[in-house]
């Protein structure tokens, strides 16, 4: 059987190859994971994928059938081979938990271990992460029109594959979604599973009534009739009233029943179903709809009145269609030669993508009345913020826009987490449950403006001045090269 331990890029085994061969396989390093945009235009990103990827490191090894297919290649040597037999993690990660809201330029992800092992895991680390903490933000977005209303998710059929269909969905919880009508992902992961019925449910049946009848009499505690297949106002309305008045004489209309939109104006069928659901005596019949729904559509058909109060959000949400890659990256900070640790960066021409050096950690300024966010400072591991004296605010990138954040009016929140430390897992991963709480709350630090669709707010974000030092060092230095 082949195992994860192959699914990365030939680059990184070739360079773990060629490390093994000069003898630097085992140096020392430190590599971050950032971005350096949020996704959809978007003031935030929610990380999540860290439960997955803690089962990908936990249990990464090679197999006969691995090795067996890196010999087919012709590109790799016996003793090589032999020495990924033996390969296991045995390195630290520190983390942002899955829930948290992050921002451009921060370390969500700290790597400290051989350079090997780094490479090796880089590439599959990348695309867990960068797959589901984009679903996410997606999700949470929705989330953020949505209110109370109930969210859920129906992309899989659209999803571009079995993991990013069954990914998606937990993510999609993690945005704060209440649940999913994807089999495996509950079962997977205990998510609450959901559902209503297909156009081809109703077309089975001589008549849309019957179709009706037959599911009420199958299912009479989970009814949502699909009402759009032919007529939704004239025929879709009328047989779900029929079939509902029927309950109700029988005493088995259950507290939740309505109907599900698929198709035509969503604000105006919604409204008149309702006015006749009132009408005929069911004015708490809820009205869910679906079709190619975001964010941007369920905002503008509360804007119209819609009488909408269960949304299912497919294609749009599991696709991310509108922003459908992460650019998260994963860059040296640091290696160690002997003993001494050499703070690194990966210079570009473009300022926005020199990479910042050392072994860092972020701290999450709030304040201490409201408990919103105000900043987060990108520190060097080790350096503090005392609550006790005045913060200044001040990005190397904009000096003119200091500011202080007065003593005593907030408080200091380290954000990685440590979660292997040298090959052990230290950190026991929170329950779905708990982790969507936690999200929830996580968003609730975050003032309406960086919430906004359009054109939010950004976060303040800046290096601490110790950082910010050694980085411009490094720079100076590395300029001085090409002089
Ligand atoms: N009131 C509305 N305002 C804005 N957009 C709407 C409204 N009602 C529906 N939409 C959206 O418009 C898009 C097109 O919907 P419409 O029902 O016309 O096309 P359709 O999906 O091709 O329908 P059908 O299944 O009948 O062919 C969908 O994304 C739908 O969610
Ligand atoms: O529109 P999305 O956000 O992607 O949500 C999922 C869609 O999948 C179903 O349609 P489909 O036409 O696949 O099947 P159906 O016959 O059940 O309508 C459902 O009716 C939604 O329209
Ligand atoms: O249960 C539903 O209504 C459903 C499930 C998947 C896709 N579309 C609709």
């Amino acid at each position: 059987m082949y195992t994860n331990a192959l699914l990365t890029d030939l680059y990184q085994l070739t360079m773990m190859q060629g490390l093994y061969f000069e003898g630097k396989h085992n140096q020392a390093c430190v590599f971050d994971r950032y971005y350096r945009h949020n996704p959809f235009n978007g003031g935030y990103t929610v990380v999540a994928g860290l439960e997955h990827l803690i089962d990908y490191v936990k249990n990464i090894h090679f197999s006969d059938d691995d090795l067996a297919y890196l010999k087919s290649t012709g590109i790799f040597e016996d003793t090589f081979l032999d020495y990924l037999k033996r390969f296991h993690f045995t390195g630290s990660i520190y983390a942002m938990p899955e829930g948290t809201v992050a921002f451009p330029q921060e370390v969500l992800l700290r790597v400290e271990t051989t350079k090997d092992e780094s490479l090796l895991l880089e590439t599959c680390m990348s695309m867990i992460m960068n797959h589901e903490s984009l679903i996410a933000t997606k999700a949470r977005r929705v989330r953020c029109v949505a209110g109370d209303d109930t969210l859920m998710e129906f992309g899989l059929r659209r999803a571009q594959g079995a993991s990013a269909g069954v990914y998606g969905a937990r993510s999609a919880m993690i945005g704060g979604f209440n649940g999913t009508s994807n089999m495996l992902s509950g079962a997977k992961f205990g998510m609450p599973v959901m559902g209503t019925m297909a156009h081809s449910w109703v077309m089975s049946f001589p008549t849309e009534l019957e179709a009706f009848r037959t599911y009420a009499k199958h299912y009479p505690n989970s009814l949502i009739l699909l009402a759009d297949t032919y007529n939704t106002l004239k025929q879709g309305v009328p047989d779900a009233i029929t079939v509902f008045r029927e309950m109700k004489e029988a005493g088995t209309l259950p507290s939740f029943y309505g109907i599900r939109l698929d198709s035509g104006d969503l604000a105006y069928l919604s409204k008149e179903a309702h006015k006749m659901f009132a009408a005929a005596g069911f004015p708490d019949a809820v009205i869910a709809a679906s079709n190619d729904l975001d964010e941007n559509l369920i905002a503008e058909l509360k804007l119209q009145g819609c009488a909408i109060s269960s949304w299912g959000v497919g294609t749009n949400l599991i696709t991310a269609k509108d922003s459908p890659s992460m650019g998260g990256v994963f860059k040296m900070a640091g290696q160690y030669e002997g003993d001494k640790f050499i703070p690194k960066i990966k210079m570009s021409d473009n300022a926005e993508k020199i990479s910042n050096p050392g072994r860092k950690n972020v701290l999450r300024i709030y304040d201490k009345t409201t408990g919103k966010m105000k900043a987060d400072i990108i520190i060097l591991e080790g350096e503090t913020i005392d609550p006790s004296k005045d913060l200044r605010l001040s990005s190397d990138k904009t000096p003119w826009r200091s500011r202080i954040i007065p003593a005593g009016s907030f408080t200091v929140r380290t954000m990685l987490q440590p979660v292997f430390v040298k090959g052990e897992l230290v950190y026991t991963p929170p329950t779905l449950k708990d982790i969507m709480a936690y999200a929830d709350q996580e968003i609730d630090t975050l003032w309406p403006e960086y919430k906004r669709l359009v054109n939010p707010e950004t976060m303040w974000v800046q290096r601490s001045t110790r950082l910010s030092e050694l980085r411009h060092q490094i720079l100076t230095e590395e300029a001085a090269h090409f002089q």
